[in-house]
């Protein structure tokens, strides 16, 4: 087992169906929320350094509690877009559940819009330092996820929840 202020990484001994033996390495992490901020027809998309990548390119704000903390996830979205943007949010609508990588983590994420915004100062933490955020039109938005610029998979399973909801108001 590997413990850290954000993760754990363990291996379980299971057994199969047919009753054979094996292992399976999971990466624990706590429920996380990502909220997309609208405004008329901007959306909030924040800039960061991703260690594990080697690079910088933006997504949808989100985040995990503190201390691997699990906390209720509406909660927990006010306080990462206000944290991450310095947005605070009169509405939180919730647009699904998402899986972060089911064949080998168990953490799961809820996806919110959030609008009725008013503007405040951001309260990073300190390892988001470098985090940039920006408002990009809806055409600016698909622009970057056609050129392969945005491409996190959280980010882009979220806006496809989003166009849902959008078809289905
Ligand atoms: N395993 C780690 N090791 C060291 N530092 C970490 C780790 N995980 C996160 N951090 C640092 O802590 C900061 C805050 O972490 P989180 O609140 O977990 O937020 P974030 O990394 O933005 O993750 C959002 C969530 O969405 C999912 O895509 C992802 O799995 C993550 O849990 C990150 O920006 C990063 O610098």
């Amino acid at each position: 087992m590997y413990r850290n202020e954000w993760m754990t990484v363990r291996e379980d001994e299971i057994r199969r169906q047919d009753g054979s033996r094996g292992i399976y390495g999971v990466v624990d992490k706590p429920h996380y929320a990502l909220i997309i901020a609208s405004e008329g027809d901007r959306l909030q998309l924040v800039r960061q350094f991703r260690y594990p990548l080697g690079l910088s390119r933006w997504e949808f704000p989100q985040g995990t509690a503190p201390g691997r903390a699990d906390q209720d996830p509406k909660t927990l979205a006010a306080r990462e877009l206000r944290e991450e943007t310095g947005l605070a949010a009169g509405s939180l609508v919730e647009l699904g559940v998402l899986d972060v990588a089911a064949g080998m983590s168990s953490q799961r994420g809820t996806a919110y819009l959030a609008t009725e915004l008013t503007r405040g100062e951001p309260d990073r933490e300190p390892e988001e330092q470098d985090m940039l955020a920006a408002w990009f039109s809806r055409a600016d938005v698909d622009k970057l996820i056609t050129s392969g610029e945005l491409t996190d998979a959280q980010s882009l399973a979220a806006y496809a929840l989003l166009l849902l909801h959008e078809r289905t108001r």
